[in-house]
């Protein structure tokens, strides 16, 4: 990239003649009006290029400063800024490749392992610089060792791979040699380098900006002693005298010539502290001194070069269009600074003072009749370095005869001193009559119009010129590539993060495409699933509920018929003791029904389990029809012997039925296990059936059948009368029975005759005998009927403890609400997968949603950074 080079006076015009030319005279611009009209269009020419430079520029600097201001915004509220970095990569560079295209191998500082193979599109470098980055068509992310490219110093000619104004040093003092440093850097961290750089970068723009527009350019006018410096200025000026002059060396300290216009027109002087900045609004600064006195103080003989600058202030004596102020030229505002007389001691510091940034132009004035002297000479060999370009006035021009020799002289020497003002010596070497100027102008009468020489006028005219040339090359050359150079580093950088945001974008929409589905193929199974697990649930209980009442429901008929309620292992009913052992026998048979009452409800039980186990199964199953593949599926294992085991076994229950059973241990029980004499004969038992049956003793069947509904009626339609009844039916007695208690009825009738009362004594006693002897004879049957009777009635019409719900239907509550347990854990833990599965995918959607929305927003964003880069690049618009 190169610097600015706006257009000299020296490329409006032709090549100038050579000073041995017999046209140079012509040239030269003494006294020839078509010339000097030439001279003058030119200059106004380059002060309207000026003029639209420095308003572009300043536009440019304007919508820099907003664009990088938002940057550095955006990159700390919206997006972390990531740092780019291009290398070339063994044979990337030898690949065929278009002019502007190359391919590159692009990193990230925080991430150097990751890196995308792009193609980098650059303009030449010496014209304005544009770069932009495309992945590279076979695009792919290769991991590669971490390189240190980052931490040497790229070449110049990988400049349009680099950063100049942006670039980050990321190898600052000791970890300089730190290989991982680079890797070890955080986005956030890396994007906090770049935020400050960015702000450096809006501190320079601010500057830039300030300068550009600054309408100050100061002229320093230097030259040998006595060579008539302070008589151009008062030419200059149109003022006979401003400054003093006299015909020996006058002027010992530096003063600057400064507008009254600055000073709200006040003709006065500043004297400058020569310690802090001067500030003209702050008077601690410097001190003021009268214009008046102003021969005095710069013909002090006590002052030299060193001493504090002065800055005086006076009034230009006319302006109009033909004689334009060169204090003010429309754009910027000059001041002339007159130095002291070259001599050993003030050439160092007139040629300091000269190297200043401020000092635009430097005019050297010689007298024609001494040319060059060693003085002279010194100071542009030291001050030549700075300005290459030298605005030269050869005064008392009047005084020399042989014109064209003496101009030929000067301008040789100044070939030797100064090549490069040489070369535009038409506009830069003025020989002149000064003294003429300023003595044939005063303030009374109108000296200047045709009387003034076109010569000076040519000088004026170039002088201006010269100071935009300059200006352009000091101030706006600068900006212009300070601001070309940012835009190509935050094209880059934009181009970069475009890339970054395109693939996050993609990314999060791959990751939306993956998990959107699936989360709607949840939210759907998670409807159907509420319904199947309450489904589930429902059929296990309702099964184990009525299989179980069942079963109780079995047992308890069986009891009741004097047999165990199911063949248990190690329960059988005793062997009949005989008539003295009946009280033991009858006790130990109901501790025997009861523990097979036991027996059957850990039958149930275990029923239970197997239907909860395949209850939960089919949960399990559920659960992997409908949960994508990925979520992890329950932990739980169902533990079937778990069951029932809320309620501690009660030891004495299971040493006293002697079954292992966790069922109720109902044996324990002395509401049941006590024996009463009814167990052993149920004489009421036995009357209520006689009863029963008297009025129908026709029909013994009959009143067994009408016994069954009443029976039934009274436990509540369970359905148990016929069963409670066979008690009798199925001993095979009823019928013996029936005939006795006929015959025993018969009996009365027949005691009623006389006859028979003779006799009916000892046949009454003969058939108590009988029946006493038959009912001990029926003990060891009856025993049992009578127990399991008791009992069954009991648990069929009261429950346990008194109970409301019957025996049968607690149990079968008991084991359904245990399923039911068990059956709602499952199905809890179910749902909480598939609300786990359904939240993380409901999370992933939110954030993968959220990236995108960010990654488009950033990526609409850098987009428009690079076409503002784009506006601001034409902004510029320096012709290149
Ligand atoms: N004839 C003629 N005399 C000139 C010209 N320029 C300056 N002089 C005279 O030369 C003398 C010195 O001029 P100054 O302007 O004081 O010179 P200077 O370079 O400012 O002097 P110091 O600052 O003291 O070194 C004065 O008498 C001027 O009148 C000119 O172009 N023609």
């Amino acid at each position: 990239m190169q610097p600015y080079q706006p257009r000299t006076p020296r490329q409006v015009y032709s090549v100038p003649a050579a000073p041995d030319s017999p046209s140079y005279e012509k040239e030269s611009h003494i006294g020839v009006d078509h010339a000097a009209l030439e001279a003058r269009e030119a200059a106004d020419a380059v002060l309207k290029e000026y003029e639209a430079n420095q308003a572009r520029l300043a536009k440019a600097i304007e919508s820099s400063l907003y664009m990088l201001g938002d940057l550095r915004n955006f990159n700390g509220d919206q997006w972390t800024i990531r740092y780019p970095s291009l290398r070339t990569e063994a044979g990337e560079s030898s690949l065929p490749q278009r002019p502007g295209m190359a391919r590159r191998t692009l990193t990230f500082a925080d991430e150097p392992a990751a890196a995308h193979k792009v193609v980098l599109n650059s303009t030449p470098a010496r014209r304005s610089l544009k770069r932009s980055l495309t992945l590279a068509p076979a695009a792919e992310t290769t991991t590669v060792e971490p390189s240190s490219s980052l931490i040497t110093t790229r070449p110049a000619e990988q400049a349009a791979d680099d950063f100049s104004i942006l670039r980050l040093d990321l190898n600052l003092g000791a970890a300089r040699q730190a290989k991982g440093l680079i890797s070890s850097l955080e986005k956030s961290s890396i994007s906090s380098l770049l935020d400050n750089r960015i702000a450096a970068s809006l501190d320079h723009l601010a500057l830039l900006q300030r300068r550009v527009q600054d309408p100050h350019s100061r002229v320093l006018v230097t030259g040998d002693l006595n060579a008539g410096k302070s008589t151009l200025i008062n030419a200059l000026l149109r003022r006979r005298e401003v400054m003093p002059t006299d015909q020996q060396p006058l002027t010992t300290r530096f003063v600057e010539v400064v507008s009254a216009k600055e000073n709200e027109g006040r003709e006065e002087i500043h004297i400058l502290d020569g310690e802090g900045k001067y500030d003209p609004a702050d008077k601690s600064t410097y001190s003021v001194d009268s214009i008046d006195n102003l021969e005095a103080l710069a013909t002090d003989m006590d002052s030299d070069a060193s001493a504090p600058p002065m800055r005086v202030f006076v009034n230009e004596a006319r302006l109009d269009l033909t004689n334009p102020s060169i204090l003010h030229n429309g754009v910027v505002d000059i001041s002339l600074i007159d130095a002291p007389g070259l001599n050993r001691d003030s050439i160092k510091t007139t040629a300091n003072f000269a190297r200043q940034e401020e000092i635009d132009v430097v005019v050297f004035v010689v007298s024609a009749a001494n040319h060059f002297t060693l003085s002279a000479k010194e100071f542009i060999w030291q001050a030549g370095h700075e300005k290459a370009h030298l605005f030269i006035v050869v005064n008392r021009f009047d005084q020399i005869r042989d014109k064209q020799r003496c101009r030929r002289a000067v301008l040789e020497q100044i070939k030797q001193l100064s090549p490069d003002t040489y070369e535009d010596a038409a506009d830069l070497v003025h020989f002149v009559d000064s003294a003429k100027v300023a003595l044939g102008c005063s303030e009374e009468e109108d000296a200047a119009g045709d009387e003034l020489d076109e010569a000076f006028r040519h000088l004026e005219h170039s002088l201006r010129s010269f100071v935009l040339v300059n200006r352009a090359k000091s101030k706006l050359g600068p900006a212009q590539n300070y601001v070309t150079h940012l835009l190509a580093d935050v094209e880059l950088l934009a181009s970069a993060n475009s890339l970054v945001a395109t693939q996050e974008r993609e990314v999060a929409k791959a990751e939306l495409d993956r998990v959107k589905p699936v989360l709607e193929q949840l939210k759907k199974g998670k409807e159907g699933l509420e319904e199947s697990l309450v489904q589930e649930e429902e059929a296990a209980t309702e099964l184990a509920l009525t299989r179980t009442k069942t079963a109780m429901v079995r047992g308890l008929e069986r009891v009741g018929q004097g047999e165990l309620a199911a063949p248990a292992p190690g329960l059988e009913l005793p062997s009949y003791p005989g008539f003295l052992g009946v009280w033991d026998y009858a006790k130990e048979v109901k501790r025997v029904m009861l523990a097979s009452i036991d027996f059957v409800s850990s039958l149930a039980e275990a029923d239970a389990r197997r239907i909860t186990s395949e209850g939960v199964s089919q949960v399990t199953e559920l659960g992997n029809k409908l949960l994508p593949a990925d979520v992890v599926r329950t932990d739980r294992v169902f533990n079937p012997a778990a069951m029932f085991t809320a309620r501690p076994p009660s030891k004495l229950a299971r040493r006293t039925s002697g079954v292992n059973t966790l069922g109720l241990g109902l044996a324990s029980r002395p509401q049941l296990a006590e024996v009463s004499l009814s167990d052993i004969f149920d004489y009421t038992h036995h009357i209520s059936i006689a009863r029963s049956s008297l009025p129908s003793s026709s029909s013994a069947s009959a009143s067994s059948q009408a016994l069954i509904p009443s029976f039934g009626a009274e436990v509540g339609g369970l359905g148990l009368a016929s069963l409670a009844f066979g008690a009798f039916t199925m001993s095979g007695k009823v019928f013996g029975v029936r005939s006795f208690i006929d015959g025993a009825l018969g009996l009365s009738d027949l005691l009623a005759h006389p006859m028979t009362r003779k006799w009916a004594g000892p046949v009454v006693g003969v058939f108590a005998l009988g029946a006493v002897g038959y009912v001990v004879y029926e003990l060891p049957r009856s025993i049992p009927r009578n127990v399991g009777r008791h009992i069954q009635s009991n648990l069929l019409l009261t429950g346990l403890d008194g109970e409301e719900t019957p025996y049968a239907d607690a149990q079968a509550q008991r084991v359904g609400k245990e399923v039911r347990k068990v059956m709602r854990l499952a199905a809890w833990d179910l749902r909480e997968r598939f609300r786990g599965a359904v939240d993380a995918r409901g999370e992933v959607v939110r954030e993968s949603e959220a990236l995108e929305r960010k990654a488009g927003k950033a990526l609409k964003y850098f987009e428009g950074v690079e076409r503002k880069v784009e506006e601001i690049r034409e902004q510029v618009g320096v012709k290149v």
